[in-house]
């Protein structure tokens, strides 16, 4: 499959008789939410009520590793970025997650949900509950985007169209479920909310504007299931870990052997 980069056109125009028209390659792109991770049964039992406080925590904790290498994920797209007016747009995400001004920001408003499930701040930075799986899949998302063409990292990050249903329905299922849940921990969701729909704004544009050829179209939408895969593995692992109670090694041990990364 060739690289987006080498299926563009210089001008973004498709002269390509095989290429989706506009609409239709948009489509194509939402037809992916089919396979979100909303719909992954673990999801599914948190947005029912189903999940157990662990299995809460065990989601926030590894989830934190998620929210810790967005940034620097955004960081490695910035770098491989030569467009200035790119630049300054995608800017913002990090300073959402970072903070900036009087705004502590996402990592923050992360660490604040892990207190309100019970979690401490020193529990989730020493990533001591960062299952070996969880941690391959997110370390893969930031590897894709250190080595990839600016424009494919951005769509890899579509999977953001998907998301504002995830934090609605958290805030509107978790606080009649989970009542031991403080409300405090719920900011994150209100302010993603907001966040990602502009993201995906510019993210989905630069799609539909730079993939007009069959070819940039099909790798736009591998790019998009390789992040969907992302996404479902981690909770895969989260799902042998804390529902099916078989973590990593426990036919060994009751401890976490596992790594921690390696620096
Ligand atoms: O809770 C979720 O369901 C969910 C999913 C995703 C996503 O689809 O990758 C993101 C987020 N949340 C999120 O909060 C976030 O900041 C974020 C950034 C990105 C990205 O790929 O750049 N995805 C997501």
């Amino acid at each position: 499959m060739p690289s987006l980069a080498s299926s563009l056109t210089p001008s973004g125009a498709s002269t390509d008789p095989q290429a989706l028209e506009r609409e239709a390659f948009h489509a194509a792109l939402m037809a992916k939410g089919d396979y979100y991770h909303i719909h992954h049964p673990y999801q599914v039992d948190m947005a029912e009520g189903r999940a157990t406080p662990a299995q809460i925590r065990g989601w926030v904790a590894n989830r934190f590793y998620y929210q810790v290498m967005i940034p620097q994920k955004d960081a490695a797209l910035l770098a491989n970025c030569p467009d200035a007016s790119a630049r300054r747009r995608w800017i913002q995400r990090l300073l959402d997650h970072d903070g900036f001004g009087d705004d502590p920001g996402g990592i923050e408003a992360w660490l604040a949900l892990g207190e309100a499930v019970g979690l401490t701040r020193e529990e989730l930075w020493s990533q001591e509950h960062v299952l070996p799986g969880v941690r391959f899949a997110v370390d893969a998302y930031l590897n894709f985007v250190r080595r990839a063409d600016w424009r494919e990292a951005a769509i890899s990050s579509l999977t953001e169209l998907f998301a504002p249903r995830a934090h609605q329905s958290r805030l509107d299922t978790w606080p009649s479920h989970y009542p031991w849940i403080d409300a405090s921990g719920y900011d994150y969701f209100r302010k993603r909310l907001t966040e990602a729909r502009r993201d995906v704004e510019h993210g989905l544009t630069l799609a539909l504007d730079v993939c007009t050829t069959a070819a940039s179209q099909q790798r736009a939408l591998e790019i998009l299931q390789f992040k969907l895969d992302v996404l479902w593995s981690m909770l895969d692992a989260m799902t042998l870990a804390y529902q099916l109670d078989r973590p990593p090694y426990h036919t060994v041990t009751d401890r976490r052997a596992y790594h921690r990364g390696l620096s």
